[in-house]
């Protein structure tokens, strides 16, 4: 799971453990937890041990009045246009970015879930939710997003999923030219730089090819050093219950996998450090921080984005695009500024006074995969282990001596796959459920409240969920994952004022057909938890029920239906409020070489321009968009001979 998983710091029966808890910060709770947060904090401060921490581009003293490019975001989108645009040596490139450089924490793997909530963190919420999010404080969804150079991908769990070959061809078949698998798959490889396993030109272990996979580009992608022993067994759960284990990025995605993260030496590879480190000496490049655009300078009477104004050091400021302005700013920051400068629905801009420059359906198309925080299985039930301090200070040790062991992976988050429920044709490779999993050791109370807390949980339903079962036994959860959601929500200003948060409103389960996947991810988990591969591990669903459900009957649909609504929560992939679509799709904000309509010098290259959500995670296919976005733009400039 990305936003609620916390490598636990178990120390269990058999040798699990991640070190380091995420709870609150960079460790777990009692004795060993403070001993080994001060340990680190020191040696962070140190910096010269963990070395590769990256040399972000230097903050720039007098920006120009004008560039070639001006590139608002930094994140994972836009660090790559930045870096790649930049390779251009004649052209003037800014990147403005909100945000300052990544926080040595952020280096960490099992450390990303304390990164939410703090200052580099946009830490939005939804509206309140009338489908969904009904177990969580005033029934609103936390929605974090990053605010640093690297973007979100500074605050992910770093896993690397491309998603499936049918949702980049449907997106080609509803008109989307040039965004096919096939078009798309060279841009994948070209980021990429796979550390293990070898690949061969054939089908090498667990299938991973060089037909689907590369090295040598900007991403590092890496394996998890270290297997808790769960994550065996949940493997061979998987192969019992008929499914493939193997690569889920190549030929087939249905199945289970150890899934390769953006790790590189055991830290994270974010977009700011695959992609703007290498560029950071060029003369050509040069990078605003904590420069807040507030909105796009159009020609009212060309249409013809002419640059930027943006605030810094509460000073507004402007600068000049002399070739085209850029918006990475991500699905919800790309709509609310396309609205700010008067590109946006016409009844929505008019009521806020803002100028109508172009009716666009911007915001619009909202869609975001859930993940459900249940079933909880109990292990390990006769001999549940506690955090060991001791083993927390070993691993500690090995990480900051070595960057190996728990530390340096994602412990049981490594752990994931993709399955077809009744709702899914099982022939067609196309699955609509993923699973990524949780765990926590026996009572460790620090850690479960703070992954309840931001995820917004009330009190009585953190103690369903964690505190009672976790005061019994260890526990874990299979998070199920909706991959293909038919709930459709929206993203609108709340006023004028470029730096108030706007108005999120995701309609989470919406359509019932969104309930009733979800039922069936518990009863795939529930059937995998009594699998013989699991039974030395002593698993058993906590009977702790949501207290909201309780007059449905105990494992009813009803019942589900209503946890699902309850406990399920966004997994942070939010896309599409700038779909790109051709000029017969009104629904388009974009074109599919992603320019806004019926506006000059404008694109937009981010998670945003995304039509329908991928199937799985969506950081590589937003790093694949702004490879390519970057290619279309050299294409407009450099191949058609304007330039
Ligand atoms: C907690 C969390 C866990 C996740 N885990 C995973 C995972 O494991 N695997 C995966 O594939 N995906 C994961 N994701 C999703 C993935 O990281 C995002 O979908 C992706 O990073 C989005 O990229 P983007 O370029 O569209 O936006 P972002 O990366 O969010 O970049 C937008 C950038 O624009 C900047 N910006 C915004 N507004 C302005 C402004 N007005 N002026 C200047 N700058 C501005 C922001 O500060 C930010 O740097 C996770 C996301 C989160 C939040």
């Amino acid at each position: 799971m990305e936003g609620a998983f916390c490598a636990t710091g178990a120390h269990s029966a058999w040798g699990a453990g991640a070190g380091a808890s995420c709870a609150g910060g960079a460790a777990g709770g009692g004795l060993g937890g403070a001993l080994i947060a001060s340990l680190l904090a020191a040696v962070l401060d140190a910096r010269a041990l963990l070395g590769d921490t990256g040399a972000y581009p230097p903050d720039v003293a007098s920006p120009l009045d004008a560039y070639d490019f001006v590139v608002v975001g930094g994140g994972s989108a836009g660090a790559v246009v930045a870096a790649r645009l930049s390779e251009v040596p004649h052209w003037s490139v800014l990147l403005l970015e909100a945000g300052g450089d990544p926080p040595l924490t952020s280096e960490i793997p099992p450390l990303f879930h304390s990164l939410q909530g703090t200052a580099i963190d946009w830490a939005y919420a939804t509206e309140p939710q009338q489908h969904g999010c009904l177990g969580m404080r005033d029934r609103r969804c936390a929605w974090p997003r990053g605010k640093v150079l690297g973007g979100s991908s500074v605050l992910n769990s770093m896993l690397h999923v491309r998603g499936n070959r049918r949702d980049f061809d449907a997106w080609a078949a509803a008109g989307n030219t040039g965004w096919g698998y096939d078009d798309v798959l060279p841009y994948f490889k070209k980021s990429e730089d796979m550390r293990r396993p070898v690949l061969g030109e054939g089908e090498g272990e667990d299938g991973y090819s060089a037909r689907f996979h590369a090295t040598g580009g900007p991403l590092t992608l890496d394996l998890s050093d270290h297997r808790p022993p769960l994550v065996d067994a949940l493997l061979d759960a998987a192969r019992e219950l008929g499914y493939r284990v193997g690569d889920v990025n190549g030929a087939n995605q249905t199945g289970f996998t150890l899934q390769h993260a953006a790790i590189r030496n055991g830290t994270r590879c974010s977009s700011a450090k695959a992609f703007l480190v290498p560029a950071r000496d060029r003369p050509n490049f040069h990078v605003a921080k904590f420069a807040h655009v507030t909105k796009v300078l159009l020609d009212a009477h060309t249409k013809q984005a002419v640059g930027v104004e943006y605030i810094k050091n509460g000073t507004s400021r402007t600068v000049k695009a002399n070739k085209e302005v850029i918006l990475s700013a991500g699905t919800v920051n790309s709509a609310q500024l396309l609205m700010l400068s008067g590109i946006g629905p016409k009844d929505h801009l008019e009521k806020l006074d803002i100028p109508v420059v172009r009716d666009l359906p911007v915001g619009d198309n909202l869609q975001d995969h859930m993940e459900l925080l249940t079933p909880t299985f109990m292990f390990n039930r006769s001999n549940p282990q506690s955090k060991d301090p001791v083993k927390e200070l070993e691993d500690t040790f090995q990480y900051l001596l070595h960057r190996t062991g728990p530390l340096a992976g994602l412990d049981i988050l490594q752990f994931q796959g993709f399955i077809n429920t009744k709702y899914a044709d099982p022939s067609a490779d196309y699955p609509d459920v993923q699973y990524q999993h949780i765990r926590f050791a026996f009572n460790d109370v620090e850690a479960t409240r703070r992954v309840s807390e931001v995820t917004g949980f009330t009190d009585e339903v953190y103690k369903a969920v964690f505190g009672i079962p976790n005061s019994k036994a260890e526990i874990y959860m299979p998070l199920a994952v909706l991959q293909r959601p038919k709930s459709r929500g929206t993203i609108r200003l709340r006023n004028k004022d470029p730096l108030q948060p706007p108005v999120i409103d995701p309609r989470y389960l919406s359509h019932p057909d969104d309930v009733r996947v979800l039922v069936e991810g518990v009863r795939f988990a529930l059937r995998m938890a009594r699998s013989r591969a699991l039974r030395r591990f002593e698993v058993l669903p906590s009977e702790e029920r949501v207290p909201a459900c309780a007059a449905q009957p105990a494992g009813s649909d009803e019942y589900w239906a209503c946890a699902v609504r309850h406990l399920a929560t966004t997994i942070y992939h939010p896309v599409g409020t700038c779909k790109m679509g051709p000029p017969s799709d009104a629904a388009a904000v974009v074109d599919p070489r992603l320019r806004v309509r019926g506006v000059l010098g404008l694109r937009v290259v981010d998670a945003s321009v995304m039509p329908a959500i991928v199937t799985g995670n969506i950081n590589a296919a937003v790093v694949m968009i702004g490879e390519k976005g970057a290619d279309l733009v050299k294409e407009d400039w450099l191949h058609a001979g304007s330039d």
